[in-house]
């Protein structure tokens, strides 16, 4: 990674630090243990739900996750409000780089993640679908052979359904208000005894007592009891008796990767986006009314157990024409310094303002920081880009005080930026 990157630079943000609040909309997969209550729905079950639905329409290079989900949404198949809460969840936070079908895999990424169940990478680069694709989402009235060859046409082994749907519906249930025949109880009724991701799914079916109505239901409509057990139980009985083997299929194997990863032939997904320890953040150059050259980052640190009282992170730069810093006088201490400690997989972020302003004939050509861990000099280290140091372009600079923006109608706004 070499800053800067501005789309893995965003989505890095969205996915990890959370800044656009994406992760937060499921807040908790509440209540975090014991048995699901019957009338709260998951969001994190809606979320994974909308990842298969979007997906499970693939054929032969064609659709996958591409969003055409949401222009289906008044389709039998696609029944319930889930779907369409989902949709209105992820459209507030569509942008250039998080465009409608990533959101939907980071959607799944987020909701496995956040019950328990495996980290699932996430690869942006999805494409939305410019309308509907054709239809074809497995029901629950459907055969075996139907279902298996539903699952051979989006890629998956007969072995493979069985891991699918298992780590699906180890999230959620059937609303009553959707399916009346095969939930005739309360609101919802849950797949399995906890809200968490967890090889309950396979326990219960295996001992039972299973209260999954596609196990436990009208027969005409048990399509998890006929695909659980299409293997002789086999699967179903490796996952009940090891939860890392349920674990490991769900993400490793992988099924739900491959699943999030399933897009039309000539889309190509980009590399997977891991959080980056030290990263720039926020940089703006810009003109002050006084003429001077004012430079604004915030450095994130980010990982587990990153924050720390006691570290000093200092600004360093180099200026244009690289004379005036020689006595080392360009550095800078942070302005302010805010944290999170609830971020996604237990991680936590340590943010350091800098706002340093210049006369314009030294201006600046780069920058870089050092950071002192204990704040006593003894264990000190440059992040410095990966050694060329972050880049300063002071050829156009952005002057916000002659900038302006403001809505001159409904969806119309005026935009004037001064360079
Ligand atoms: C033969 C294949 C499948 C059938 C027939 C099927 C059927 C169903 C039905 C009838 C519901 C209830 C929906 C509602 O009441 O709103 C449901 C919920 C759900 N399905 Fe499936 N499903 C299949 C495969 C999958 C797969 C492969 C996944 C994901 C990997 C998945 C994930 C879910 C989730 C998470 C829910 C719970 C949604 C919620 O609680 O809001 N399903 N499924």
């Amino acid at each position: 990674y070499t800053w800067p990157d501005l789309a893995y630079d965003y989505v890095e943000e969205f996915l990890w630090l959370e800044l656009t609040g994406f992760a937060g909309i499921p807040a908790v997969c509440a209540p975090s243990s014991g048995n699901p209550d019957g009338t709260t729905p998951s969001i994190q079950a809606q979320w994974l739900r909308t990842a298969y639905h979007d997906m499970a329409t693939f054929n032969a290079g064609v659709g996958g996750m591409d969003g055409s989900l949401f222009f289906e949404l008044d389709r039998a198949e696609n029944i319930g409000a889930g779907l369409s809460n989902t949709r209105n969840q992820f459209i507030k936070h569509i942008s250039k780089y998080t465009p409608i079908p990533d959101l939907i895999a980071a959607g799944a990424v987020v909701a496995v993640g956040q019950c328990g169940g495996p980290s699932l990478s996430f690869r942006p680069g999805r494409v939305l679908a410019a309308g509907p694709g054709p239809s074809g989402v497995p029901v629950p009235t459907g055969t075996l052979a139907q279902h298996t060859a539903a699952f051979q046409r989006q890629g998956f082994t007969a072995t493979e359904m069985i891991g699918l749907v298992a780590c699906g519906h180890t999230l959620g249930g059937v609303t009553a208000v959707d399916f009346p025949t095969i939930n005739t109880g309360s609101a919802i009724a849950p797949f399995d005894d906890t809200r968490l991701f967890d090889n309950h799914i396979a326990t219960n079916y295996v001992h039972g007592p299973s209260v999954n109505p596609l196990v436990n239901g009208p027969a005409v409509s048990e399509s998890d009891a006929r695909i659980f057990s299409s293997d002789g139980n086999v699967t179903m009985q490796s996952f009940a008796s090891s939860a890392s083997t349920f674990n490991s299929t769900c993400a490793t194997l992988p099924v739900l990767e491959r699943m999030i990863n399933t897009v039309p032939t000539g889309v190509t997904l980009r590399d997977p986006v891991v959080p980056i320890p030290f990263k720039p953040r926020d940089y703006l150059l810009s003109i002050t009314p006084a003429g001077t050259l004012n430079l604004q980052v915030t450095a994130d640190i980010f990982g587990p157990s990153v924050i720390s009282s006691n570290r000093v992170v200092t600004l360093h730069w180099a200026d244009r024409q690289s004379t005036k810093c020689a006595s080392g006088a360009c550095s800078a201490a942070f302005i302010s310094t805010t944290s999170n400690a609830a971020l996604r997989n237990g991680n936590t972020l340590q943010s350091y303002k800098f706002s340093v302003t210049v006369s314009a004939a030294a201006s600046f050509s780069s920058f870089w920081f050092t950071v002192d861990e204990v704040g006593n000099g003894a264990t000190v280290t440059t992040q410095n880009n990966g050694g060329g140091n972050y880049p300063v372009d002071d050829l156009v600079v952005n002057v916000p005080a002659f900038s302006c923006g403001f809505f001159t109608g409904a969806g119309i706004a005026r935009i004037t930026t001064a360079v």
